[in-house]
């Protein structure tokens, strides 16, 4: 068996220890007074596709760079693979693209991504590596004069550039159009189906939705949610009635913000949109206030509304708690 066989498919998923990538137990970090990571423990498992989500300043970044022993923490355990971030790194185990820093200037694409494959214990070919990142026919330019999308592509190669059993991504599509997202995703499908974990910090929600197979959400600090998309959507408890009102059929349109269980209330032309927490209770009242809803759908929120929905939640509990103490 080559050393590559060695680590694809299904031979990787028992890699870690317990069958455990990754692991945070009970990790703090705090910056001074700021309590940047709070109290946070999660597992990853080996072949899942982990979306990291959470406003601006929630953690992420921090949690990654913990992750990949750049930061320590102030309290708590993380480790890779059940040894220590750094010895899982110097291993080549985990590959990486982070959002800024240091691309090497001076050098060409070509010659920085052939370093990090001859630097990588388990490197590809340089070749194969480009062509994968679409950078093949700009190759020969200097990495420090490369627009933000391409300078992203370069990036993501070199998160590649070798056979890791764990990809950290944090933000990886920023400044990415539209074609290089999809062969962004693309690729880490693929990567994804040899059987590796990818992690990803992301504020592009409908990427986690479709990509993921678990989502994790952070606020100020704390972990608020772990679960597949569609637990999340379900855990904010929101459903959307749309239906057609045409006021001959029956109905006030002005009783429809009184419904039980409405949340937000949009009526366009004749098209109501409802965000309901309660759409049985919602759609029974609408029958019994006279009204006859065409082409009735209830479905579930997006996950960017769950996201909304959770956090905000979160906000108010936490703004309680803080009148309680004064
Ligand atoms: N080196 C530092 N010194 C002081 N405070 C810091 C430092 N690094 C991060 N912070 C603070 O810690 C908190 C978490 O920051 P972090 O960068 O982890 O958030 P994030 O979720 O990645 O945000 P974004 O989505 O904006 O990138 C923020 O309040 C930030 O200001």
């Amino acid at each position: 068996m080559s050393t590559t066989e060695q680590y694809t498919g299904a031979a990787r998923k028992g890699a870690g220890s317990d069958g455990e990538v990754a692991a945070f137990r009970g990790v703090s970090k705090n910056f001074g007074a700021v309590k940047a990571v709070n109290d946070v423990s999660f597992t990853l498992r080996p072949g899942e596709t982990v979306a990291f989500l959470g406003p601006n300043g929630a953690g992420k970044s921090t949690s990654i760079d913990m992750l990949l022993g750049l930061k320590d923490p102030s309290a708590g355990q993380v480790s890779l693979f059940g040894g220590s971030p750094r010895q899982a790194i110097v291993n080549g185990r985990v590959g990486v693209m982070l959002q800024s820093g240091g691309l090497m200037p001076e050098v060409t694409i070509r010659e920085l991504v052939t370093l990090a494959c001859q630097v990588h214990p388990r490197g590809y070919n340089v070749d194969d590596v480009l062509k994968k990142a679409q950078l093949t026919e700009i190759s020969d330019r200097k990495v420090d004069k490369l627009s933000g999308g391409q300078e992203q592509r370069v990036r993501f190669a070199l998160a590649t550039c070798g056979d890791s059993d764990l990809i950290i991504l944090d933000e990886p599509t920023t400044g990415m159009d539209v074609s290089a997202r999809q062969a962004f995703w693309n690729v880490m499908k693929a990567e994804a189906a040899q059987g590796r974990t990818i992690l990803f910090a992301t504020h592009y929600l409908e990427e986690a939705d479709s990509v993921a197979d678990r989502v994790l959400v952070i606020h100020k600090g704390r972990l608020i949610a772990d679960g597949t998309a569609a637990e999340i959507k379900a855990r904010a408890g929101l459903k959307k009635v749309t239906f057609d009102f045409r006021p001959e059929d029956g109905g006030d349109s002005s009783l429809l913000r009184d419904l039980p269980g409405v949340n937000a209330l949009e009526l366009t032309g004749t098209t109501v949109r409802i965000r309901s927490t309660d759409s049985d209770a919602t759609v029974a009242a609408l029958y019994r206030a006279g009204f006859y809803p065409r082409g009735l759908e209830v479905t579930t929120v997006g996950l960017e509304q769950a996201f909304i929905t959770i956090t905000g939640e979160q906000d108010a509990a936490d703004d309680a708690a803080e009148e309680n103490v004064r």
